[in-house]
């Protein structure tokens, strides 16, 4: 969206768990969204507000994505509330296959989402929720240690194509307010920044998270940072699955609802929750026009 844009551009805003998202359809990748703009259209007062934008490419039209255009058609170009790029977000891409199916993209129930961080391969079933393959998790050596108000705690580090870090507390309110990013040691650990899960019990194969997201503080959900917590917690429980043969299942509540992750003993993780679309609209050019 060029600030010299005439015409009112169409967006629209959707969730999953409540992790909200600004869409912008854009098939030829003709849309200019830089970070600056992007945050504009994050701003929860000034704009429309929103965890991050999913840009809507087709994959052949986009460099980074082009090598997966014959695997995946479309290609979501994940960008986080303050303009950084992410290489995957895990609500977003449920979101992003429901917008597909909104705009009539989507015959069937089966879409496959080409993103930074590889084609991930969605289901829309017809009870509402909506499964995505979400690859396998890599759990890097070392450990990590996260500091709330003087206390500190060891984290798991875990990669789902985006980085985490994983503290397991006693209570959910140990993580403070998450307004700021906690402290983590070695910094080395993470040169590109990362999630933060504080992650508590609820039951068997039942935990509740928080999360300070990379590029968007606090938020009430992270899909990826969800599958992070089910492999730490199937590690931490000596449920993994490559050692047990068996598929493990976690219930992840986070603060706008529940996702369901299972591993199975090849590493693959299943994700499971919500994805709505909540509205949809056109900006308007003086707004876009205020740079
Ligand atoms: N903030 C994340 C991207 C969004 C992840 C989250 N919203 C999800 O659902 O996975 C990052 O910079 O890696």
């Amino acid at each position: 969206m060029t600030s010299t844009q005439t015409t009112p551009l169409r967006y629209l805003k959707g969730h999953g768990t409540e992790n909200d998202f600004v869409i912008v359809p854009d098939a030829e990748n003709e849309i200019d969204l830089p970070p600056a703009l992007v945050a504009r259209l994050c701003d929860r007062r000034a704009g429309l507000g929103g965890d991050g934008v999913l840009h809507v490419v087709r994959s052949a039209a986009h460099p980074e994505a082009r090598a997966m255009a014959g695997e995946a058609e479309w290609f979501m170009d994940y960008r986080n509330a303050d303009g950084t790029v992410a290489e995957m977000c895990g609500n977003g891409v449920r979101v992003f296959a429901r917008y597909l199916e909104h705009a009539g993209h989507v015959a069937a129930g089966e879409v496959a989402v080409a993103t930074r961080g590889g084609v991930k391969h969605v289901h829309l079933d017809k009870d509402g929720s909506v499964t995505v393959s979400m690859g396998r998790a890599v759990l890097p050596e070392g450990s990590v240690t996260v500091t709330v108000d003087g206390r500190s705690w060891p984290a798991r580090n875990v990669n789902m194509g985006n980085p985490h870090a994983v503290a397991f507390v006693e209570d959910l309110a140990h993580a403070g307010t998450l307004y700021d990013e906690p402290p983590y040691e070695p910094a080395a650990v993470y040169p590109d920044g990362v999630n933060i899960e504080f992650v508590a019990d609820r039951g068997p194969r039942h935990v509740a998270m928080r999360v300070h997201e990379r590029g968007a503080a606090e938020t009430r959900s992270c899909g990826t940072g969800a599958c992070a917590v089910a492999v730490a917690t199937a590690r931490r429980d000596g449920a993994d699955p490559a050692e047990t043969g068996a598929p493990v299942t976690y219930t992840v509540d986070v603060l706008g609802g529940t996702l369901v992750i299972t591993e199975h003993p090849d590493g693959a993780i299943e994700m499971t929750g919500p994805a709505v679309i909540v509205a949809e609209g056109t900006l308007e050019p003086s707004w876009l026009a205020q740079g």
